[in-house]
C-alpha cells in the first residue's frame, strides 16, 4: 500500500511515530513535511496530500496536526476526498467500513502515541463494505460535482 503523509508543526511528533507503525505493515510512505518543529499553516501540507491521493499516486492519506480538525477541512476541499478526523478505533473501523475515508486525519494533541497506532493500525486494515454505503458515497460525490444527477 502506498500511503502519503503530512503534518504540521503540532502534529510532527506524532507522525513520526506513525511511520513505526506503517514500517511494520509493509506500506511505502512518503512524507511531505513539514520536517521541523517552526510554526507552519496545515493548509500547505493538506493540499499536496490531498491532491496526490485524489490523483490517485497514493491509496491513503495521513494527516496530523494538533486536533486533525484544521487538515481535515483543508482536505475535504479537494474534490473525490473523504477525510475523517479520528480519534477512537471504532470510528477508524466506520470510517472504512461505512465511509470508504481515504484520509486520516489524527490530532497529536487529542491522542496519545499508543492509541493513535491503534487507529492507524485499524484504519489503514479495514475495508470498505461497499452495499448500501455505496449508493451513499455516489451523492456526495453528487454534492462536490463528481456525479451527475
Ligand atoms: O488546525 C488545527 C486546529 O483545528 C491544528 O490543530 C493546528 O495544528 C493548530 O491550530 C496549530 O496551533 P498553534 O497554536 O499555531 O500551534
Amino acid at each position: 500500500m502506498k500511503v502519503i503523509m503530512g503534518s504540521d508543526h503540532g502534529g510532527i511528533q506524532l507522525k513520526e511515530a506513525l511511520k513505526t507503525v506503517l514500517d511494520e505493515l509493509g506500506a511505502e510512505v512518503e512524507d511531505v513535511g513539514c520536517n521541523c518543529t517552526d510554526s507552519v499553516d496545515y493548509p500547505d501540507y493538506a493540499e499536496p496530500v490531498a491532491e496526490r491521493v485524489a490523483a490517485g499516486e497514493f491509496d491513503r492519506g495521513i494527516l496530523v496536526c494538533g486536533t486533525g480538525i484544521g487538515m481535515s477541512i483543508a482536505a475535504n476541499k479537494v474534490k473525490g476526498i473523504r477525510c475523517a478526523v479520528v480519534s477512537d478505533e471504532f470510528s477508524a473501523q466506520m470510517s472504512r467500513e461505512h465511509n470508504d475515508a481515504n484520509i486520516l486525519a489524527l490530532g497529536e494533541r487529542v491522542v496519545g502515541a499508543g492509541l493513535a497506532a491503534k487507529i492507524l493500525r485499524t484504519w489503514l486494515t479495514t475495508e470498505f463494505t461497499g452495499g448500501r454505503h455505496s449508493q451513499r458515497i455516489t451523492k456526495i460525490d453528487r454534492i462536490e460535482g463528481r456525479e451527475e444527477g
